[in-house]
């Protein structure tokens, strides 16, 4: 197994599904960083994406998993810091594709939108899949 360390962090309406994908990454021997938040109560999904990203540039994490309703608030938040690249994924194949291509360091997912078992057949084929290179190289260099 590697040794890299997997951040995840969610809101509330993300929680649960926190819980179960980092159940499932311990289980598989990962070492899983949680970041929050750490129940039901209504949080900001900004704060998340902001912990996940400070991990991220102080290496305490290589990769990241963020998670909100939509995904979407939580990933506009995660972007708006230069060296993450966040994917909101809704299926394997852009999962596969935001690592592929993007060489992205964070997925992202929502709760309310993706059924569980695809959320973690998307964490899966993120974490499994290498970054190509090649001609992807020259445009990942051009998002900053
Ligand atoms: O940011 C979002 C939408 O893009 C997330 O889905 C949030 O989780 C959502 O907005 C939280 O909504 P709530 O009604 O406060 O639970």
């Amino acid at each position: 197994m590697t040794a890299e360390t997997i951040a995840i962090a969610s809101d509330h309406a993300g929680y649960d599904l926190k819980a179960s994908l980092k159940e499932m990454l311990e289980g598989e021997g990962r070492a899983v960083l949680d970041l929050g938040t750490d129940g039901r109560e209504s949080v900001d999904y900004p704060d998340f994406a902001d912990v996940i990203a400070a991990a991220l540039k102080d290496g305490r994490a290589q990769r990241g998993i963020l998670i909100c309703g939509t995904g979407i608030g939580i990933s506009i938040a995660a972007n708006r810091h230069r060296h993450v690249r966040a994917a909101l994924c809704h299926d394997i194949t852009t999962a596969r594709l935001s690592r592929q291509h993007n060489d992205a360091n964070v997925l992202v997912l929502g709760a309310r939108t993706t059924g569980i078992e695809v959320a973690r057949d998307c964490a899966a084929t993120f974490l499994a899949t290498p970054y190509e290179g090649g001609r992807h190289a020259r445009r990942v260099a051009k998002l900053g």
